[in-house]
């Protein structure tokens, strides 16, 4: 198979890298590494080539429900954009209908989307909330994200064991104490049972 021009460029810049930090790039354990480097980012940044807010649109229902619709723990990996180096966490997601309801596998896949891009957690958070806050419209949107910084553990501060949560609330959400407690209540309670 004929390689890209820009294919070729990227698997490059992995070899020269592999030099410059102590390696021989053309030694046998080496030599398939630039190319599945660049077949692993094509994954983890897959997220630039999707939109979310069409994820969302595709799976639109009409509904009379108002009540909150949660989904705990879902899991993700990202990348922090300083580094490139993992952020490994779970995420929240609350909102309340206002005459439509998402087909639930779509929040996850927002989720990934925004994940497969270089992030800060703060605007990872705030990018699904305000994907779902314009499509779907709905009284409000609650995004908890607590994740492990590789960045932290591996490297500089070498803290193993610190967690960082961040989060952003829109709608009732933010305005209303009671919807805001409840949603912090049901995140933090066990969930005991897998249902
Ligand atoms: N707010 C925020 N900061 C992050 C995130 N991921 C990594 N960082 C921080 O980004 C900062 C970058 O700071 P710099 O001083 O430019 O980089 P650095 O010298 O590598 O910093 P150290 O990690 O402290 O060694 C660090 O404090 C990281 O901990 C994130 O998701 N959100
Ligand atoms: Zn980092």
């Amino acid at each position: 198979m004929v390689s890209d021009k820009k294919d070729i460029e990227f698997e490059n810049a992995v070899k020269t890298m592999m030099f410059y930090v102590g390696e021989d790039p053309d030694r046998e354990g080496l030599l398939k590494t630039p190319q599945r480097v660049r077949k692993a980012y094509e994954f983890i940044f897959g997220g630039y080539k999707e939109n979310p807010k069409e994820i969302l649109k595709s799976a639109l229902f009409t509904s009379s429900n108002d009540e909150m619709v949660l989904i705990k723990d879902i899991e993700f990996y990202s990348t922090c954009e300083h580094h490139l180096l993992p952020i490994i966490g779970r995420v929240h997601v609350a909102y309340i209908p206002d005459g439509k309801v998402v087909g639930l596998s779509k929040i996850p896949r927002v989720v990934n989307v925004f994940a497969r891009r270089m992030q800060i957690q703060e605007q990872l958070t705030e990018q699904i909330a305000d994907a779902i806050m314009d499509t779907i419209q709905p009284k409000g949107v609650a995004v908890v994200i607590q994740a492990r910084h590789m960045c932290m553990e591996m490297r500089g501060v070498e803290k193993i064991n610190s967690t960082t949560t961040s989060s952003a609330l829109r709608g009732l959400f933010k305005k209303d104490e009671k919807t805001r407690s409840e949603f912090f209540s049901l995140i933090n309670s066990p969930t005991g049972s897998h249902y």
